[in-house]
């Protein structure tokens, strides 16, 4: 998947008057075996597009949820590599397109055009790398952009206005809008001008704006959710998983999706 199938998935669901919901999840976490599974009931209970993490020693911007999936695919074995051949076997059937969240050292190691044209033989849609600052993206983007890959960019509550503007008019795909200052993991509540930050994003760019960081229930992706295109949930899908409460995911996904308003 392309660039421009993502697009095309984003602006399917917000044609169709539905927030976007975009669960994460942790390559390898529960073993490699189980990825395509995982990827196809995500599609099943109505996300837009998945986010899949690949698992580092030194996830800086993960909180501890994030971290103990990630040892735990590092300990199955779990390499850039394999999640990518695991994703080129599944290309055919997969039809949801798949984010890779990984920092950028893996990236680096592997090698980064050989990253990028992995990426597009295995069908990747877009990249998220939250350790490469504007500053020093090209690093990485002629690359990416070689081969039609989305180049995802945050957006961080503290971030002065001229920044924020910045990275909203060079995102691609959708705006990142981290909507937490910390790490990843469930929050109870949002600070509250969380809302005023998603409107601002709004306005200064055409692509939708997802928010992510804290999410964990329907509630709070509405409230989010009724600030932007939709959210992004990571540390609690990834818990209801490793504790194998598929069902319990299953309503998240539908009841955040089925309460968004607009
Ligand atoms: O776990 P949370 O709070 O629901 O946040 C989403 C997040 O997990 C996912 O998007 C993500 C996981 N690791 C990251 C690192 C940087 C940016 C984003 C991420």
């Amino acid at each position: 998947m392309s660039k421009q199938q993502l697009e095309d998935a984003l602006k399917r669901q917000l044609c169709a008057n539905r927030k976007i919901f975009v669960p994460y999840i942790m390559a390898g976490d529960g073993g490699l075996e189980c990825l395509a599974e995982r990827i196809h009931f995500l599609k099943e209970c109505g996300a837009t597009a998945i986010e899949l993490g690949i698992p580092f020693s030194d996830p800086v911007a993960d909180g501890p949820t994030i971290q103990a999936a990630g040892k735990r695919a590092l300990n199955n074995g779990t390499t850039l590599n394999k999640v990518l051949t695991t994703l080129q076997n599944m290309k055919e059937s997969r039809a949801i397109p798949i984010i890779l969240m990984t920092y950028l050292n893996p990236i680096y190691a592997y090698g980064i055009d050989k990253f990028a044209e992995d990426c597009n033989d295995a069908g990747v849609a877009g990249v998220i790398i939250p350790d490469l600052p504007l500053e020093e993206e090209n690093l990485v983007l002629n690359h990416l952009q070689n081969y039609g890959i989305a180049f995802i960019r945050l957006a961080a509550l503290t971030s002065s206005k001229k920044r924020l503007k910045e990275i909203a008019q060079r995102t691609e795909g959708f705006l990142y809008a981290v909507s937490v200052t910390g790490t990843t993991g469930s929050r109870s509540t949002h600070q509250n001008n969380v809302k005023d930050y998603l409107n601002q994003l709004k306005k200064m760019t055409d692509v939708p704006v997802l928010a992510g960081f804290g999410v964990s229930n329907p509630q709070q992706a509405q409230e989010l959710g009724s600030a932007c295109d939709g959210v992004i949930v990571g540390s609690k899908i990834v818990d209801l998983f490793h504790q194998g409460k598929t069902t319990e995911i299953k309503s998240l996904l539908q009841e955040s999706i089925n309460t968004a308003v607009f």
